[in-house]
């Protein structure tokens, strides 16, 4: 094992990568609202380093708004296939502005336009409204809409990481990184 979660993560996702699964940086978050009603849903990383991991979205969704007021979420890497899974843990921060644009202006037109048609999470009468709705943005920005003030990016700054990986007999190997303040400690779980 790597000495820090980051670095290990690195060598197991490009394993996912190499090993041609569909979607290897889908990972489920869940987040929590103040009362503590949890909720999970699929979102992409998009970026990872050691400050942390990065996914987008708007922020008036109903994630957005659990980590506006509970600012804390979990992600969970189901790498099936390779009988792995990895769980991070810790706190959420918003990114820069200026990464966020960065990040926005790399997309396709369509998911750009589709970013300001939407508002996510909220109920819509139909589909036919939703459309009509892209269509006046496509009509307002013909080319190059600018980023939305309620959308951008969210860093997951992990606290804890476990590297899961099955094992005969569910005798499973579960290696769990802790950041202490002397740095990452690697703790074995029972499985
Ligand atoms: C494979 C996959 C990837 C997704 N990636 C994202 C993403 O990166 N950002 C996002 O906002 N929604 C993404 N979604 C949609 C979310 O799962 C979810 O439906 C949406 O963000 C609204 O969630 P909420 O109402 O809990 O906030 C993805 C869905 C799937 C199935
Ligand atoms: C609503 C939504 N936002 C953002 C994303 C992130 O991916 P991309 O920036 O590549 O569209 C996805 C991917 O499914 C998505 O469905």
């Amino acid at each position: 094992m790597a000495p820090d979660p980051v670095s290990q993560f690195a060598s197991w996702f490009a394993d996912a990568v190499e090993a041609g699964l569909p979607e290897p940086n889908a990972m489920v978050l869940a987040t929590s609202s103040a009362g503590g009603l949890p909720t999970a849903r699929t979102v992409l990383l998009k970026g990872y380093d050691q400050q942390g991991f990065v996914f987008y979205t708007n922020y008036e969704s109903r994630k957005g708004r659990d980590l506006a007021e509970n600012p804390r979420a979990c992600l969970l890497f189901p790498w099936h296939p390779l009988r792995r899974q990895v769980r991070v843990e810790g706190k959420v921060t918003k990114l820069p502005r200026e990464d966020s644009a960065a990040y926005f202006h790399s997309r396709p037109y369509g998911s750009r336009i589709g970013a300001w048609a939407s508002r996510q999470s909220a109920v819509v009468r139909s589909r036919d409204e939703l459309d009509a709705r892209f269509r006046e943005l496509a009509e307002r920005w013909p080319e190059d809409p600018p980023l939305p003030d309620f959308w951008g990016g969210l860093r997951v700054v992990p606290s804890e990481v476990e590297f899961w990986q099955g094992q005969i007999d569910r005798m499973h190997d579960r290696l769990r990184y802790r950041h202490t303040k002397a740095g990452w400690t690697l703790e074995r779980l029972a499985p």
